[in-house]
């Protein structure tokens, strides 16, 4: 909305499910930043990204970032990228080391960060969004870019299409992996206790979930990212714990459980698990909720029919190939 509204991007987006609905009725928006109409649509909608046919400068990931699933972003996206060489991705999505399996599939392509604080959900064509947009955009650390101001100036023009003055915040980002490391505080220890019980933060905030449950795991957070060798500033812990705070809200996290999606488990505590493990750094929280997500994550791929058990054996086989 903001690119082509306000941006005067030619926006193609990509409806999987309810692709018809899309197309008939458009999107219907509750938001604190551009108030409650119905009946938007982008000037192209497609069902497939095998659809599209035009050569794109900027492929915005916002879908779900999923490696242990059938369609990890690289495989989505291959299509677009294979015929836009000059295209910067941006990924507008929560967890660490996302970049990874980018840089390598498409070497000399832009990889953009966007690290995003908007509480917004997106569901049945409703689109409720509860903060004004703020994002931090940046360039991740990628060896294959040869030509830095180049890719500086993908970032910057971009950074100015995204801005809307007085309405989001749009800010640039010289140090990524500090800013994902931020913003795992918030989504290491809310999104994932949420969605454990599937409850908002505020009624979550009620049962004393912050001291119990986020300040500990907030803690291994920054243990690990200080082995990493990023300091999170010690104000981040309060300032994430209230970002929600009156707000009967639900992570993204915690959405994805109650409409039976798979869940961001793997990039937002896998990841910082496996770092812990590369330096030595105790994370007995974490790695309980890490192991209590997969859980969940294993029946919903069951549910879904992504993994099919043999029954003898109690193993259980992917459905796909990825
Ligand atoms: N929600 C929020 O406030 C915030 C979310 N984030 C991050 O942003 C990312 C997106 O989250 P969020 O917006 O909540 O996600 P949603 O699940 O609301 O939206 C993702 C959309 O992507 C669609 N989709 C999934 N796979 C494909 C595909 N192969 N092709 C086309 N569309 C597809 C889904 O469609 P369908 O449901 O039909 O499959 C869904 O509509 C995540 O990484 C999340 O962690 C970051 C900050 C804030
Ligand atoms: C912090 C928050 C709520 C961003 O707005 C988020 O990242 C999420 O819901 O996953």
């Amino acid at each position: 909305y903001t690119l082509q509204e306000y941006g005067g991007c030619d926006v193609t987006l990509i409806v999987k499910i309810g692709f018809e609905k899309a197309c008939q009725n458009g999107y219907s928006f509750n938001s604190v930043q551009f108030g409650k109409f119905s009946g938007w649509k982008p000037r192209y909608l497609r069902e497939s990204v095998h659809d599209t046919f035009h050569e794109y400068d900027y492929v915005i990931v916002s879908v779900k970032n999923l490696p242990d699933g059938p369609e990890p972003v690289e495989d989505i996206i291959r299509p677009v990228i294979e015929r836009s060489p000059h295209s910067a991705v941006i990924l507008f999505q929560n967890g660490l080391d996302i970049e990874k399996p980018l840089i390598e599939q498409f070497p000399g392509h832009v990889i953009l960060s966007g690290v995003s604080l908007i509480n917004c959900t997106n569901i049945d064509f409703v689109v409720n969004q509860m903060n004004e947009d703020s994002i931090q955009l940046g360039l991740f650390e990628n060896p294959t870019i040869k030509d830095l101001a180049a890719a500086r100036e993908q970032l910057g023009q971009f950074v100015r299409l995204y801005s809307i003055e007085g309405k989001n915040t749009v800010s640039l980002d010289d140090n990524v992996r500090l800013s994902r490391w931020k913003k795992l505080v918030y989504n290491a220890s809310i999104n994932t206790t949420t969605a454990l019980v599937q409850m908002d933060v505020t009624r979550a905030t009620i049962a004393g979930f912050k001291e119990s449950l986020c300040r500990p795991i907030i803690e291994e957070i920054y243990a690990i990212a200080k082995a990493d060798g990023y300091t999170i500033p010690p104000e981040m812990e309060d300032q994430m714990l209230n970002l929600s705070n009156g707000l009967y809200y639900k992570p993204s996290m915690c959405v994805d459980v109650d409409l039976g999606r798979m869940i961001e488990v793997e990039t937002i505590v896998g990841n910082p698990l496996k770092l812990a493990k590369k330096y030595g750094v105790d994370a007995p929280r974490l790695d309980t909720i890490y192991h209590l997500l997969k859980m969940v994550q294993l029946r919903t791929m069951e549910k879904e029919g992504l993994i099919v058990l043999d029954q003898k054996n109690g193993v259980a086989k992917k459905n796909f190939a990825a």
